[in-house]
């Protein structure tokens, strides 16, 4: 991977992490559900599609397992798009493997990486042109997320309500979320060195004392993570196309 030179325009520039090394264990079937197939296409090229439809984004780096015997046939070929075989143990160790092939590609420090899972493959260019534009201006950078819309119950062993928590000021957490590439790394590699690796790249920069910026999401930005998800994305993207199912 060689990443173009930043211009006068663009000092800084954005990449997408793409983290698609997980084993979807949630979701059993033949493949990870990163290459099961949506109207014909695999949920990573849709994922991957959005992506490169933003112009803003430099690069897009798919972080797979070493080894992965999927990610070449799910995946059509672009200049901006490479395959990145750094993924690890968990999310936080795929991302952290990501960053650091972009370094070692000529990506600055302070670049912008845009970390957005595989599996939310009915992202949008505006959602993700809407991240861009909240935190460029910002010191930290920021996510993707959605105000908690429903009641929360905390749960006792025997799955009965144990308590009712407080929703107000909790939010979900999406993708993507939006990063210096340099202190992103510094703050996953911290979190990994002490083995407390982080589920999001926010996570890992609040252990560092900062403070992400929580820009609005959609519902329909979901994660695929049990098999319903599946054919809900395919009813939404079909529908995006115009394609009955
Ligand atoms: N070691 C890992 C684990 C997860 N991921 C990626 O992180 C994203 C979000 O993670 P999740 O939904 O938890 O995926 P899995 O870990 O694959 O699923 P599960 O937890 O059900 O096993 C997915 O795109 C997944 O491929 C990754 O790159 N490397
Ligand atoms: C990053 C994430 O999508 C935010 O909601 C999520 O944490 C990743 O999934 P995981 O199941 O926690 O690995």
């Amino acid at each position: 991977m060689q990443i173009p030179p930043a211009s006068p325009a663009r000092p800084s520039r954005c990449h997408a992490v793409i983290p698609s090394a997980g084993s979807g264990s949630r979701l059993p079937g033949d493949a990870p559900k990163q290459y099961r197939r949506l109207l014909g296409e695999s949920v990573v090229q849709h994922t991957v599609r959005a992506i490169l439809q933003t112009p803003r984004i430099a690069s897009v780096s798919v972080v797979v397992q070493e080894g992965d015997v999927w990610a070449a046939d799910a995946l059509q070929p672009d200049p901006r798009l490479h395959l990145v075989p750094r993924g690890g143990a968990t999310r936080a160790h795929s991302v952290l493997g990501g960053l650091e092939a972009l370094l070692d590609a000529g990506a600055a420090h302070d670049d912008w990486a845009l970390v957005h899972d595989a599996a939310r493959c009915c992202i949008t260019p505006e959602l993700i042109d809407r991240l861009i534009d909240a935190c460029l201006p910002d010191d930290v950078g920021g996510l993707l997320a959605l105000p908690l819309p429903d009641t929360l119950k905390a749960a006792d062993p025997a799955g009965r309500v144990a308590h009712t928590e407080p929703r107000e000021g909790r939010w979900l957490a999406q993708t993507p979320q939006m990063f210096r590439i340099g202190a992103l790394r510094e703050a996953l590699r911290a979190a990994i060195i002490v083995n407390a690796p982080p589920t999001d790249e926010a996570g890992a920069m609040e252990r560092q004392g900062a403070y992400p910026l929580l820009v609005t999401g959609a519902s329909w930005n979901f994660k695929i993570t049990y098999s319903p998800d599946l054919e809900l994305a395919q009813a939404l993207l079909a529908a995006r196309a115009g394609v009955s199912t």
